[in-house]
């Protein structure tokens, strides 16, 4: 029998009596676990659990609620391995990049039990001598947060610990495909002793969840990762109260490379960007420009490196790349690798599925001869394709990485300190990897320019979106 997990209201683990949704194990496609199936009532209950726990815990100090995020930092440190195994199976991604998150995740964690520590006001000298000017940041109040399969535990942790951190409470609801992390992550917080109604974790319906979350008014921001579609949903939903908003959505990275590149920097660069989680991230490398001068041995080196890529269960010793996430996901890849070959790209390496079990596995692919017209160059494909394509000169390669919607990261290979500025000036991303193909960190801001969101999270940019601004006018 199938293991039921249970979801946090209030204090309270509930789920029995409830409709249950099977998660599957995209290795396997069997049924790993079941969850609870709520609706809009559960997501109210959800958010007057919230408020009510707003008050105490935002007059705890950042100190109190600096050691609480601390203590659950440890938790999740203790269990890692086993958040680990428990997210490939629910995922994919091979064990080390899971454990490797559950560390990431636990980053925002380490980084915002402090940071809640310096949210610092001003004066201002003001311009009436009768008068003094204060300003000071309070908590945004009930947060609700709405997060992704392909990152189960950092876009969790990204979310909730600056928000706890700042002062706020927070209703939460993980993708259907990979809710059981993010309910173990919540089982720790609830273990670490943050009180109840603090975090309210459910799952079920999104649209009637992110329906009756975006309608309630004591919702104060709703924070969001997933695609540019449903962030513009939730984005028109929540002008109607008027909430705050942070969006991390979809992206398309260039990756640029110059004649003076270091050929096999670039190309590591582009590996570790265009492999992790299998390419479904939305910063991975999805369109590469190489210098027509370089382009044969950068697609040699980049073919000969991209041979050594193991595919398979995640589970399994020395996998690199795992499978995608499910049936869709890889249709998606198909056509886009179609699309281009139909269209006269060249096919360098892959190109077709793995059969490993009953997984929808997809051999890491490259192709050149890639045009700007080709659906890879123009939509996120979300899988494990590299397009490489030509540029000749440096204004026609940022006009054409630029010709995008998307603004969240891009990647630059050069090693001429004139054109890296040049080009990290003239790109219209939130992220620029420059000579750098992982530049997620927990300390810096992650988000995106155009159609790729708004707001930032990490650093101390991440605390800012939980935080109202309130100026006293003083008269003396
Ligand atoms: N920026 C990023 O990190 C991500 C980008 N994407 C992009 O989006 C594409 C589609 O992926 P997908 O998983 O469908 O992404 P979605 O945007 O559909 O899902 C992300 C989250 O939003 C929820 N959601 C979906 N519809 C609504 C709604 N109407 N109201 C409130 N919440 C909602 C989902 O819940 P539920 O799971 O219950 O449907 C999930 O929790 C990918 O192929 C990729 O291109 C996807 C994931 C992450
Ligand atoms: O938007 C995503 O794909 C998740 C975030 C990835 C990262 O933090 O590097």
């Amino acid at each position: 029998m199938v293991k039921t997990y249970e979801l946090l209201i209030n204090g309270e683990w509930i789920g029995k009596r409830y409709d249950h949704i099977d998660v599957l194990n995209p290795a396997t496609q069997e049924v790993m676990a079941q969850v609870p199936k709520v609706g809009r009532v559960e997501a109210a209950k959800a958010v007057d659990s919230a408020h009510q726990a707003l008050s105490t815990w935002s007059s705890f100090t950042a100190q109190k609620r600096g050691k609480l995020l601390e203590k659950w930092h440890d938790l999740i440190e203790d269990e890692a391995e086993l958040i680990g195994k428990l997210m490939t199976k629910e995922q994919g991604k091979p064990l080390k990049e899971t454990i490797g998150e559950v560390n990431y995740a636990n980053g925002f964690i380490d980084w915002y039990a402090e940071e809640g520590k310096r949210i610092y006001g001003d004066i201002i000298p003001s311009s009436h001598p009768d008068k003094r000017i204060f300003v000071q940041h309070q908590p945004v109040g009930v947060v609700a947060a709405i997060t992704p399969w392909n990152f189960p535990a950092a876009m969790i942790t990204r979310k909730v610990a600056p928000a706890l951190a700042a002062g706020c409470t927070v209703v939460l609801k993980p993708a259907t495909q990979t809710p059981l992390t993010a309910i173990k992550l919540v089982e720790l917080a609830d273990k670490a002793g943050i009180p109840k109604g603090v975090i309210n974790i459910i799952t079920g319906s999104s649209s009637e969840i992110g329906k009756t979350w975006s309608e309630d008014s004591r919702v104060r921001k709703l924070t969001f990762t997933g695609s540019t579609e449903v962030g513009k949903i939730l984005m028109r939903d929540a002008a109607e109260t008027m909430k705050k908003i942070s969006l991390e959505l979809g992206g398309h990275a260039p990756v640029i490379v110059m004649d003076d590149a270091d050929i096999n920097k670039a190309v590591n660069g582009v590996i570790q960007s265009k492999f992790r989680n299998a390419g479904q991230t939305c910063i991975c490398a999805n369109r590469v420009y190489v210098h027509e001068s370089i382009e044969q041995e950068f697609i040699h080196q980049l073919n000969d490196e991209v041979k050594k890529l193991k595919v398979g269960n995640g589970l399994e010793e020395g996998i690199d790349i795992g499978p995608l996430i499910d049936r869709y996901a890889i249709e998606k890849v198909e056509h886009h690798v179609s699309d281009a070959l139909k269209q006269g790209a060249k096919l360098q390496f892959g190109g077709q599925r793995v059969e490993v079990g009953q997984g929808h596995y997809y051999q890491p692919t490259v192709i050149s001869n890639v045009t700007d017209d080709m659906i890879c160059m123009n939509e996120e494909t979300f899988g494990p394709l590299i397009p490489v394509t030509t540029f000749s000169s440096e204004d026609e390669v940022v006009q054409r990485a630029n010709h995008t919607p998307y603004g969240l990261a891009s990647y630059i290979f050069t090693e001429n300190i004139g054109r890296a500025i040049r080009l990290s000036e003239g790109l219209e991303y939130g992220i620029i990897g420059l000579n750098d193909g992982a530049p997620s960190t927990p300390q810096a801001p992650f988000g995106g320019f155009k159609e790729s969101g708004l707001g930032r999270e990490g650093g101390y940019y991440g605390i800012e979106e939980y935080l109202e601004t309130k100026y006293i006018s003083v008269g003396i």
